[in-house]
């Protein structure tokens, strides 16, 4: 299976499994996320959504290109973009903390989905970054728009997307993207994390999500996100992102 879903005391743990692809996300894993979603929402015992990926290399890396690229009109990456923007906006709008905990990379998507999480726990081997410019695209999951509400500076923010590189985990604590560095065992990092939270009553974090939600609706949230991902499906149809995306996909063979 694509994704793995765990619920154990108050936390669920959305883990991505595609080791072998680096933990991209295809239409399986956009489905896993609809349904820990669906499954959060519906329920009153949850405290903590945790995001991860499986195996220690990769949290993930963004949009599957080997089935992606198959979409090549505006309309037709619209319509990707915006589902899975969608799944982010309602993993950001839960009214419970919610977690990326980054075993790994983080690249392009995979950076948008931990972007758009209340915190972050980063792995001191993981190299996190927009990359997307490399594949002259934007960000296309509305992840642009989640880190400049971040409260990172808005230099610091813009040249992270506009550099479109993977940062050191060095750089992501200076610029307050990384909540935590950590060494070692992962769910160790997160048990320390969520100790001192999970001892405050559940109703105080709910009410202060709801301060960010009143906060983001004001800021028209939502309408930015289809704004940056209307942006993105326009570049997706160009030669340049087609080419750059070939050349990923076909670098392995020429080396
Ligand atoms: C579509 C939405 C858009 C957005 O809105 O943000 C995007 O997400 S665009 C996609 C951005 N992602 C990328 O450009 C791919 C980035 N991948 C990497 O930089 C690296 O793979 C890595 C994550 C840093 C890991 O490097 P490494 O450990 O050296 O692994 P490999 O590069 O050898 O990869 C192993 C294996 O996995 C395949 N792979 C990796 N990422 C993807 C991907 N996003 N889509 C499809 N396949 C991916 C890679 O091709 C290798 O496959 P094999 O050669 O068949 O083993």
């Amino acid at each position: 299976m694509a994704y793995m879903i765990e619920h154990n005391g108050g936390i669920v743990l959305f883990t991505i499994n595609r080791e072998e692809k680096r933990n991209a996300i295809n239409d399986e894993v956009m489905h896993g996320f609809q349904e820990v979603l669906t499954y959060i929402r519906q329920r009153q015992d949850v405290q903590f959504l945790v995001i991860t990926g499986a195996g220690q290399q990769s949290f993930c890396s963004g949009g599957d290109l080997s089935v992606f690229h198959a979409l090549t009109t505006e309309d037709e990456a619209f319509h990707m973009l915006s589902k899975m923007g969608h799944i982010l906006y309602d993993l950001a709008t839960l009214p419970i903390p919610t977690i990326a905990l980054v075993n790994g990379a983080a690249v392009g998507g995979g950076c948008e989905i931990a972007t758009a999480c209340d915190f972050r726990l980063v792995a001191n081997h993981a190299k996190c970054g927009f990359i997307q410019g490399t594949l002259a695209i934007t960000s296309g999951w509305g992840g642009g728009t989640y880190l400049l509400e971040r409260g990172l500076r808005y230099d610091d923010s813009l040249k992270m997307l506009m550099d479109a590189k993977p940062y050191s985990t060095e750089k992501l604590r200076e610029i307050g993207w990384a909540t935590h560095i950590f060494e070692g065992e992962s769910m160790a990092a997160l048990e320390m994390f969520i100790q001192q939270l999970s001892s405050i009553h559940p109703s105080v974090q709910t009410a202060y999500k709801e301060i960010v939600l009143r906060k983001w609706k004001e800021h028209h949230l939502y309408e930015r996100i289809m704004e940056e991902i209307k942006t993105c499906a326009r570049l997706w149809e160009s030669e340049a992102h087609h080419e750059a995306v070939q050349q990923f996909l076909t670098k392995k063979k020429g080396e």
